[in-house]
C-alpha cells in the first residue's frame, strides 16, 4: 500500500466514549452548563481524537509553512511579483515575519517547507526542502501539475506530519506562503463546493476592482477547461491546485491518521482541507478552525466542511498566523476540561444536580 493509501486507511472518526466522557465532564465541571461555548466542543473534539478523556494538552505546537510559486501568476491575478515568495521564505528563516512574532508569542516552532518555490532556495536550519517542481503549470492553460505530483506533493505533507509527530510535536499548525495562491485557492473551493467563482473569489493581498474581475474570469476559465470531477480529488488537485495546497492536504491527513489536533490557517488551508476531506472525510475531525480569513473562499469552505473558526479579526495574511492565535484558544480549552473542578469535588452547589440524577 502507498504512503498515501495507508495514511487514508488510518483515519477514523473520534472515540465515541471519549466523546460521551468529555461532554459530561463539561456538564458538572464548576461553571454554568455550555459557558465556555465553542471551546467545550473544542475539547470534547480533542477527546474524540485522543480517545480519552482528558486528551494530553495540545503542546508542543509546531507551524509548518509550506511554500510554493504559481503558474497562473503569469495571469495578472496579483500585483506582488512572484519573487516575493523565495524572499518571504528568507524572512521566515531570519525570524523576520509576522507568523515567527506569533509563535514567539504562542510558544510554537516554524518549520518551512518548500515544495515548489520557483528560486532555489538555500538549504539551512528550519527549512525542510521537498521541492516537487520549480511552481506550478498555469492552471487557466492546462493542469496545474501532474497527476504523480499532485499525489507526491500530499505525501510530503504526510511525511511532515509524521517528522513532527516523531520529534515530539503534539500540535499541528497550518501555513502556507506564496504569491498568486489566492487564485488557486478560489478553483479548489468552487470545484469542491460548487459555488460560482464569483462568489468564492477575493481580493487576496489585496488586489484593485480591475484585477479581481480578471482574477474571477481566470477562475471561471479554468474550472471550464477542466471540468473538475469533486469524486476526483487528486485530478482537482492535479488541474487547479497548488503544491502547498496538496502538502497541506497531506499534512492533514497525515495529523488525522495520527490522531494528532490541526489547527487550520486560512483560505490556503481552507481549500486543502476540502481535498482532504474529499479524500478521507473523518480527517476534518482532526481538525479545529482557527480563525476566518476575509477571502470569501473560506467561509465557503468553512460552512462546506462544518468548521466553526474560532477567531474572526479580518486577517488576511497567511503564513500560520490566524492559526497561531487561536493556539491559546485550543490549549485552554484541553487545559479547562483536564484541571477544572467539578461540583462535587469543589463542594459548589449545582441548580441542576437533581436533574441530572
Ligand atoms: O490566509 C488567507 O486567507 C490569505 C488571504 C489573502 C492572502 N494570503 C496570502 O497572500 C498570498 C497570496 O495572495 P495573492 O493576492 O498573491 O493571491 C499568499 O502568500 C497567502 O499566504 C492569505
Ligand atoms: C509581503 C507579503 C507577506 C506575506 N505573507 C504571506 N503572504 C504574503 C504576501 C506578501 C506580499
Amino acid at each position: 500500500m502507498s504512503l498515501l493509501e495507508e495514511t487514508i486507511a488510518a483515519v477514523r472518526p473520534l472515540d465515541e466514549s471519549a466523546v460521551a466522557e468529555a461532554r459530561d465532564r463539561q456538564d458538572i465541571m464548576t461553571k454554568p452548563r455550555g459557558s465556555l461555548g465553542a471551546l467545550e466542543d473544542v475539547s470534547v473534539r480533542l477527546a474524540g481524537l485522543a480517545g480519552t478523556c482528558p486528551p494530553e494538552l495540545p503542546q508542543p505546537a509546531a507551524v509548518a509553512v509550506f511554500a510554493a510559486d504559481h503558474g497562473v501568476h503569469a495571469q495578472g491575478v496579483t500585483p506582488w511579483p512572484q519573487e516575493v515568495t523565495a524572499q518571504m521564505v528568507a524572512n521566515f528563516l531570519a525570524g523576520g515575519a509576522v507568523v515567527n512574532a506569533f509563535a514567539a508569542q504562542f510558544g510554537a516552532r516554524v518549520v518551512v517547507v518548500d515544495v515548489g518555490v520557483a528560486a532555489d532556495l538555500k538549504p539551512g536550519p528550519g527549512l525542510l526542502s521537498r521541492k516537487v517542481a520549480p511552481g506550478t503549470a498555469d492552471l487557466s492553460q492546462g493542469p496545474a501539475m501532474t497527476r504523480e505530483q499532485a499525489r507526491q506533493v500530499v505525501e510530503t505533507g504526510i511525511e511532515v506530519a509524521r517528522e513532527l509527530a516523531a520529534d515530539g510535536v503534539r500540535c499541528l499548525v497550518t501555513g502556507d506562503m506564496g504569491i498568486a495562491n489566492t487564485t488557486a485557492s478560489a478553483a479548489l473551493v468552487s470545484a469542491f463546493t460548487g459555488r460560482d467563482p464569483a462568489a468564492v473569489t477575493g481580493r487576496g493581498t489585496g488586489v484593485d476592482d480591475a484585477t479581481l474581475t480578471r482574477k474571477v474570469e481566470v477562475v471561471r476559465q479554468a474550472l471550464a477547461l477542466h471540468r473538475p470531477d469533486p469524486a476526483d480529488p487528486l485530478g482537482v488537485l492535479a488541474s487547479v491546485g497548488g503544491f502547498e495546497h496538496g502538502a497541506l492536504a497531506g499534512f492533514i491527513l497525515g495529523g488525522a491518521a495520527l490522531r494528532l489536533p490541526v489547527v487550520l490557517d486560512g483560505v490556503i488551508t481552507g481549500a486543502a482541507a476540502l481535498v482532504a476531506a474529499a479524500l478521507a472525510p473523518a480527517a476534518i475531525e482532526a481538525c479545529v478552525a482557527g480563525h476566518r480569513s476575509v477571502e470569501p473562499g473560506h467561509t465557503a469552505a468553512l460552512d462546506h466542511l462544518g468548521l466553526r473558526p474560532l477567531v474572526d479579526l479580518g486577517l488576511r495574511l497567511g503564513e500560520g498566523t490566524g492559526a497561531l492565535l487561536a493556539l491559546p484558544l485550543v490549549q485552554g480549552a484541553v487545559r479547562a476540561l483536564r484541571d477544572v473542578a467539578t461540583f462535587d469535588s469543589a463542594g459548589v452547589t449545582d441548580k441542576d444536580a437533581d436533574d441530572r440524577g
